[in-house]
């Protein structure tokens, strides 16, 4: 058989799969049809250029009935080119449209599509693809990751923690349930999968300073209970079906053009806006709660980089990273240091609290360090800066009336 008459077999299989997904039908006939394709393609001996694109693990049954070597069969696609086709799910809020503009200049802008379920504002809509996903309709997200080749999935749609205790049976919804189906895609169609966990994953029974990649982990939370499940998941289907699950433990990420989503580590992007709009500061947390904190480029960048490293630098499939850590009287000094006039006062959030009393105080990211070169550029002084800087000096009020 030669390679044009092989890769004509694929794609009809390929095809007859979609279609047999699109009418709901879930006994997979047609599956185990590709995979006998895909098999006999690969023992053909002038086949030659297959082998190096298919890889066939052995059967098994992922709790979708999808059989794992059907899974690498539709990695080919990553294969045939040279930049991966990425989803984000959940990509308006804090980080998305932030990751999205670095995936594009890296990868292309129609090869990135941003997903939520609110409407995105207009600049957001005219930057690259936009499309309405959400996490909690299976056949949707399968339609969508079917219909644009997907090969790499970035699920940031979660409730965070504050947010979440407000609304626990949605959180369990977003986070576990929504989460369940993500797994499954991820596993069905041979993607490379991102999810975000948090400090949040920890609990007041983990040592606090530091925290290292491996301890006791008993958040009590419900976004800190689903982000350890989600670990736990991730890990468990990238032994058992070979997913390529890979996972950071962000710290509270601060960002200049982008909003918190309802989380404990909120004060701290707030601080800049007030600061810089009223010179004055009411802070939720006290003042020498000291908590991870992380610019949202370092954040990012470290995305982008797991993602990226070589499977076999990956000793675990969960990772701590770290940049500084701060109290929110600390960042009020270094913000005064260019806005001296900045007023700070503390009216305690008793619930946002008791759960940053539960959070690492520093984070050991040493693993990441040394597995795949994790590095971060932005401490608190050029956080300080860049902050300040991006929401205008010209706009800055530095009264105190
Ligand atoms: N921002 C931070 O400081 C940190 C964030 N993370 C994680 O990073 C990820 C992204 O975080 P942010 O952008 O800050 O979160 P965010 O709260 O700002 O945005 C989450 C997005 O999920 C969407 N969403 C909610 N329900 C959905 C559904 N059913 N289907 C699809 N989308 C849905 C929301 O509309 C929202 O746009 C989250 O998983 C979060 O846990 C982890 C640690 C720190
Ligand atoms: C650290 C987080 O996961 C998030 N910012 C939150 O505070 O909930």
């Amino acid at each position: 058989m030669t390679s044009a008459e092989a890769d004509a077999i694929l794609k009809t299989a390929a095809d007859n799969y979609t279609a047999t997904c699109y009418s709901g039908d879930r006994k997979m006939p047609v599956m185990r049809a590709v995979s006998t394709v895909a098999r006999r393609a690969l023992l053909t001996p002038d086949c030659g250029c297959l082998p190096q694109v298919i890889a066939v693990r052995g059967i098994s049954f992922s709790p979708r009935q999808v059989v794992a070597s059907d899974a690498s069969f539709h990695s080919v696609s990553f294969s045939e080119t040279d930049h991966p086709k990425v989803l984000i799910t959940g990509g308006l809020g804090q980080l998305g449209v932030g990751l999205a503009k670095m995936l594009r200049k890296r990868f292309g802008k129609n090869n990135v599509i941003l997903s939520d379920i609110r409407k995105p504002a207009s600049h957001v809509f005219c930057s690259g693809p936009f499309i309405y996903s959400d996490i909690l309709d299976y056949k949707n997200l399968r339609e969508i990751v079917v219909n644009n080749r997907i090969t790499w999935l970035v699920h940031y749609s979660a409730l965070l923690s504050a947010v979440g205790e407000a609304n626990v049976p949605l959180a369990r919804e977003v986070n576990i349930t929504g989460f369940h189906n993500i797994l499954d895609i991820a596993v069905e169609h041979g993607l490379r999968l991102f999810v975000p966990s948090t400090i949040g994953a920890f609990g007041a029974t983990s040592p606090r300073n530091p925290t290292p990649d491996l301890c006791v982990q008993r958040p009590r939370t419900i976004y800190g209970v689903s982000k350890v499940h989600a670990e736990l998941m991730g890990e468990y289907y990238h032994h058992k079906y070979g997913l390529d699950f890979r996972c950071l433990r962000y710290p509270g990420i601060i960002s200049a053009d982008s909003q918190p989503g309802g989380g404990t580590t909120d004060y701290a992007v707030q601080i800049f806006h007030d600061a810089v709009k009223t010179g004055r500061f009411e802070c939720n947390l006290k003042p020498d709660t000291r908590l991870p904190m992380m610019y949202i480029e370092d954040c990012l960048r470290a995305t982008l980089e797991v993602m990226e490293a070589p499977a076999d630098t990956l000793a675990m499939r969960t990772y701590n990273i770290s940049a500084m850590s701060f109290t929110p009287e600390e960042l009020a000094c270094e913000v005064q240091k260019q806005l001296p006039d900045l007023q700070v006062t503390y009216n305690i959030d008793p619930v946002r609290q008791a759960i940053a009393d539960s959070w690492p105080m520093n984070f050991d990211d040493s693993n990441a360090r040394r597995d795949w070169g994790w590095k971060h550029e932005y401490d608190l002084p050029e956080l300080v800066q860049t902050m300040l800087g991006s929401l205008g000096s010209d706009s800055r009020v530095a009264h105190t009336s």
